[in-house]
């Protein structure tokens, strides 16, 4: 978020067809819950376009990129590392750590999508369970950055957005942004 270090995410695997929503997901709670990049595989090029075209009408700063080469991203990341995983220590109990690190450096978090090699649970420097029960990418994803920024991520301003949401109790307004 704005004036504090780098959060980016790191979507690592897709795969085209099956993954198609989770992947678009996974960009989109991201940018919803403060983080500031998404990186997605070079086969997620669909994903690429579906956040990007979100960012222009709702509104940023927030960017997307593709890489080919996953592991590269994780060993010259020039700070901390997390990856979620069920495995991991439990995110009640790391939270502070990572807050902590994450004042001082860009922190970097990695989500999986199939198997992840033990490549990735060894060059993080967390590995970290939101619950260590079996479940889905873009829950943990959503429930880590929310610890991480506890509960600031909510308040986010939107720069450059074309729509706004108002909200309301019931029923649905959306309108040009630059409207009071
Ligand atoms: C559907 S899971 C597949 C995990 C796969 N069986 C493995 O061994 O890596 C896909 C991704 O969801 C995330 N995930 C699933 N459960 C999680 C949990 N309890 N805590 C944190 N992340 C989780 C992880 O990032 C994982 O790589």
């Amino acid at each position: 978020m704005q004036d504090e270090p780098e959060v980016a995410v790191l979507r690592y695997g897709h795969r085209p067809g099956r993954d198609d929503r989770m992947t678009t997901h996974v960009g989109l709670t991201a940018r919803a819950l403060g983080a500031d990049r998404v990186i997605l595989p070079d086969n997620a090029g669909h994903s690429m376009d579906t956040v990007e075209d979100i960012t222009g009408r709702f509104g940023g700063p927030f960017s997307v990129e593709l890489t080919a080469g996953l592991n590269g991203v994780i060993r010259n990341w020039e700070g901390a590392v997390v990856h979620l995983t069920m495995y991991g220590e439990r995110v009640q109990d790391v939270q502070a750590d990572i807050r902590e690190a994450h004042t001082e450096a860009p922190l970097l978090v990695v989500v999986g999508g199939e198997k992840v090699p033990f490549e990735v649970y060894d060059e993080a420097d967390w590995n970290v369970g939101v619950t260590n029960q079996p479940h889905s990418e873009v829950a943990g994803l959503a429930v880590f950055l929310d610890r991480l920024f506890d509960g600031r991520e909510l308040d986010r301003e939107w720069e450059d957005a074309e729509n706004r949401v108002v909200p309301m109790a019931t029923g649905k307004k959306v309108v040009p942004a630059d409207e009071e």
